[in-house]
């Protein structure tokens, strides 16, 4: 588990310890050598660490050949693209799968919110957290976005309605032309609301993790599953086969 003191990887802890197929064999936090580990010693290993350091960690894992799980956010495109690019220079059967949310309900307002895109003229996301997360938006809405757009660009839907002029700063993030707002309240986990408008109606779709236990099925999967998977997985989705 690298990230093991985290709020994440000590419920993972938690979840692999009482999982009795799996066997929790190494805990590393910041300051921990992730090049030490082996592939002799370490079959998969779970990565909810930080944005600036969770690229590298793949990266020495590739190297060591060994399976990742990564639930980490921050993740870009170029970034992707290089541990894609590293597992292919590799060229053995180490599975990366990346998933910025591992909650059921997450993953499916995700897929709906994709389904009902090509239907309405506007689209906005929302989310919602604890105020100690330190990236905005969460990874989960960025996902969120890129599904929503690709959806309304498959359908020929152009950019939604809003007269704001240039130079109003209250419209949120632009992610991929969908407006992505984030909120950090005291109280909150993990949520989501995905708010899709037509004249004269309204489809709102909202997950909520209350808890980071909503995570652990999705990530005891992603452990079981990434071992069959050679290469680069991008979404919890693709491991439940959702499409
Ligand atoms: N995909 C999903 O379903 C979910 C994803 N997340 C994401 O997971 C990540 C972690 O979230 P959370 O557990 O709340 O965050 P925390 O800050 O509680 O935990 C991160 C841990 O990683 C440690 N760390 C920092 N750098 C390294 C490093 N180089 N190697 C190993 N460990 C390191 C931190 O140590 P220190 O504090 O000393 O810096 C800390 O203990 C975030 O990106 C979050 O968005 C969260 C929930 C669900
Ligand atoms: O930081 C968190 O807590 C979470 N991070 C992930 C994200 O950025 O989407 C997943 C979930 O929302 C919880």
């Amino acid at each position: 588990m690298l990230g093991a003191h985290g709020r994440m990887g000590r419920t993972v802890c938690e979840a692999v310890d009482a999982a009795p197929d799996l066997e929790l064999v190494a805990r590393l936090d910041a300051g921990d050598d992730v090049a030490s580990l082996t592939s002799d010693a370490v079959d998969v290993a779970v990565d909810f660490t930080v944005p600036g350091a969770t690229e590298a960690n793949v990266h020495a894992l590739v190297d060591a050949g060994i399976h990742a799980v990564v639930g980490t956010t921050g993740w870009t495109d170029e970034s992707r693209t290089s541990v894609r690019e590293h597992l292919g220079r590799a060229g053995g059967d180490v599975g990366v799968l990346l998933a910025p949310n591992f909650g059921l309900s997450a993953v499916l307002a995700m897929r709906f919110a994709a389904q009902a895109a090509r239907y309405f003229e506007s689209v906005e996301v929302i989310e919602l957290h604890h105020p100690e997360k330190v990236d905005a938006p969460s990874g989960t809405a960025r996902h969120t976005a890129a599904a929503i757009a690709a959806a309304r660009a498959e359908a020929g839907l152009g950019a939604a309605p809003d007269a704001t002029e240039a130079g109003w700063d209250a419209r949120g993030a632009d992610v991929d032309g969908v407006r992505v707002h984030a909120v950090r309240l005291r109280g909150l986990v993990a949520h989501e609301e995905i708010l899709l408008g037509n004249p004269g109606e309204q489809l709102v779709i909202r997950q909520d993790s209350f808890d980071r236990a909503s995570f652990m099925p999705g990530v005891l999967l992603g452990i079981r599953e990434v071992v069959r998977r050679p290469g680069l997985t991008v979404g919890l989705e693709n491991v439940l086969e959702l499409g």
